[in-house]
């Protein structure tokens, strides 16, 4: 099924490729913003928006319900066929899928942007879309699925994409969603990596961010984790960016979690706003019985700490919990630190 816009505009036709919470907030807030966007997206997806329309809200007092005739729809990747940009938005499991369509039926010109988590979703694209201009991106802010077409971003932060010849992030940047370029986006990836391992702890918990962040016995927990995989990524010798607004070592991480609550807050609130409904993407696999990037996040530490030879069995027990709650499909497992720690 295929829902047209109704107007004609001259800005590059931006395709969402695979809508959910973040392609649906990105590509929505692109709309806003006056662009021409296409979501390629489920049917179920194209259904629900067809009826409820697409509504946008965020932890500041963004409340905005964006008619179907603003862009189109589509569960047919064909509407690749006339993208000038296309913003990757599939989970890490679904890259290389959603790279072979784009292949298939996207121009060659056409500028691709992976706006994933994890640190090797553009290289997938780029194998497959060798010749191509492919980018990795970053985007910092959390956003949930709230249903009947209703997306809610609950954290601050701005998107970075990679730098190259045209200036992709000026043209999508929009208000209230300012893009910025980055030569390096490797060590952004690894930054923003380490911080993803705590969606797997989120998910488990069945808390949302906030609610888990003031808790002490949460925050030691993520401080252990994180303070693991740093050590990996020393003995590697991987470089990694923090993304965070205040230029921090990567090494400060873990000891700011484990700060007490007063002054943690303090640092925590300098740093980025989360409001209460912002809950991990993991958490929202869980709940909608999918697959979770457990693999790309715990998994790929692992696998790098058993080459280097250190021990880093929170990540290992944390990354055993999740395979088993995606088996069991019952949602939020709801553990608690205890449980959790090896
Ligand atoms: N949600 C968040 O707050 C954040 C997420 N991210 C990252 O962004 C990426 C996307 O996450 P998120 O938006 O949460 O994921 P979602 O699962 O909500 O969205 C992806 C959507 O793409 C659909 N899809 C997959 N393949 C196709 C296809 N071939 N054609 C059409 N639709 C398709 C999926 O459908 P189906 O499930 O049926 O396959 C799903 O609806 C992930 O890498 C995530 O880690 C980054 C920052 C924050
Ligand atoms: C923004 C953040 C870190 C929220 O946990 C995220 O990337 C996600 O949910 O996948």
């Amino acid at each position: 099924m295929t829902k047209e816009p109704d107007h004609n505009e001259v800005h590059p036709h931006i395709v969402i490729a695979g809508a959910g919470s973040i392609g649906c907030f990105v590509g929505g807030m692109l709309v806003r913003g006056a662009h021409r966007v296409t979501f390629l997206m489920r049917e179920r997806m194209v259904d629900e928006i067809s009826r409820q329309g697409l509504t946008l809200t965020d932890f500041l007092d963004l409340d905005e319900e964006l008619s179907p005739d603003l862009f189109a729809m589509a569960s047919d990747p064909e509407c690749l066929a006339s993208a000038d940009i296309v913003l990757v938005t599939v989970k890490s499991g679904a890259t290389e899928d959603m790279a072979q369509l784009i292949r298939t039926h996207a121009p060659k010109e056409a500028i691709v942007v992976s706006l994933q988590n994890g640190v090797g979703n553009a290289a997938i694209l780029n194998a497959a879309l060798p010749d191509r201009d492919v980018r990795a991106g970053m985007v910092p802010f959390n956003v949930v699925n709230m249903g009947g077409g209703r997306f809610h971003r609950g954290t601050s932060g701005d998107i970075v994409i990679a730098k190259g010849p045209d200036h992709v992030a000026r043209s999508l940047s929009v208000p209230d969603m300012p893009i910025h370029e980055r030569s390096e986006m490797t060590p952004i990836q690894w930054g923003k990596l380490l911080i993803n391992l705590n969606n797997a702890l989120n998910a488990l918990s069945g808390l949302t961010l906030r609610e888990q962040l003031r808790s002490m016995a949460w925050r030691r927990l993520m401080s252990d984790q994180m303070a693991e995989a740093v050590k990996v990524l020393e003995k590697a010798e991987i470089k990694v960016v923090v993304p965070l607004p205040v230029a921090l070592p990567v090494r400060f991480l873990p000891k700011i979690l484990r700060l007490p609550s007063v002054l943690f807050n303090r640092v925590a609130r300098a740093m980025l706003t989360i409001d209460p409904r912002a809950r991990s993407s993991m958490w929202e696999d869980l709940e909608m019985g999918r697959m979770t990037e457990i693999e790309e996040l715990q998994g790929l530490i692992v696998e790098l700490a058993k080459q280097k030879g250190v021990p880093v069995p929170i990540n290992a027990h944390v990354a055993a919990l999740i395979r088993v709650a995606e088996t069991a499909g019952s949602g939020a497992p709801k553990l608690t630190p205890k449980q959790v720690r090896p």
